[in-house]
């Protein structure tokens, strides 16, 4: 069952997580020689990175990844790892680590080869200690999308690789993705949502598993335990 914790606004729930995200990546140093932070991208995520790159820890032990990427080269507009850099990997921050889903080498046309793409992001992959990930306002969360193709395979108990490939239907671009297995592998889970439509959305994914709401199988799996920050 996740933990619902509602701020006054914006600010106050970056703030907040920033907090709670370096806490514990502070705990997680103390008993092992790496944290990892696995963070999502889209645009609500900008205020908690510039809150938490201010956080003072041993960034040099810290391994910074995505939760999703866009099968985009990392110099376009949309990619994550762009809003990464730009807003994460900055101030006390940037002695982190990037784990990396796209190679910087990586171009529209290469990109097209999209086993080569999940092949790199393979061997970049290090199972996240914390991750913080959002939810659109289609119940997706990371890149698994409602209607995509592989959606069976996303949430799949058995799947044999911890990120997959994924082409949404409600969104931009081709996506790879943890896996719900690989989300629910993490020891501490946060959902950062914003907004009254968001809400509804939650609290009806809070209901049941079901595919029309993929956040639904994040909120109702019996292997985390989620800290959900909410404002208006
Ligand atoms: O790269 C992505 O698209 C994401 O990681 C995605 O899962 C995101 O968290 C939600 O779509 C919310 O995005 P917004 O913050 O843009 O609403």
């Amino acid at each position: 069952m996740p933990t619902f914790i509602q701020t006054e606004n914006a600010a106050q729930s970056a703030e907040k997580l920033a907090l709670a995200v370096a806490q514990n990546l502070r705990d997680t140093l103390e008993k092992q020689a790496h944290a990892t932070l696995a963070v999502s991208g889209g645009k609500s995520p900008i205020a908690f990175f510039q809150a938490l790159n201010q956080q003072d820890l041993d960034w040099a032990r810290v391994q910074i990844a995505l939760v999703d990427e866009r099968v985009v080269p990392t110099s376009h507009a949309d990619s994550n790892t762009g809003l990464v850099r730009q807003h994460l990997l900055q101030n006390q921050a940037s002695a982190a680590k990037y784990l990396p889903m796209i190679a910087d080498h990586a171009d529209e046309g290469s990109l097209k080869n999209i086993n080569q793409a999940i092949e790199f992001a393979l061997q970049n992959y290090v199972q996240p200690d914390v991750l913080v990930l959002g939810m659109g306002a289609d119940g997706h969360t990371a890149s698994i999308f409602p209607q995509a193709p592989q959606f069976d395979d996303a949430i799949r108990a058995d799947y044999p690789q911890t990120l997959i490939h994924t082409t949404p239907v409600t969104a931009p671009h081709e996506r790879i993705s943890m896996t719900l297995a690989a989300i629910e592998a993490t020891p501490f889970v946060y959902l950062a949502i914003a907004g009254a439509e968001k809400k509804a959305v939650y609290e009806q994914a809070l209901l049941k598993k079901s595919q029309e709401y993929p956040i639904s199988y994040v909120l109702n799996s019996e292997k985390v335990n989620a800290n959900v920050f909410y404002n208006n």
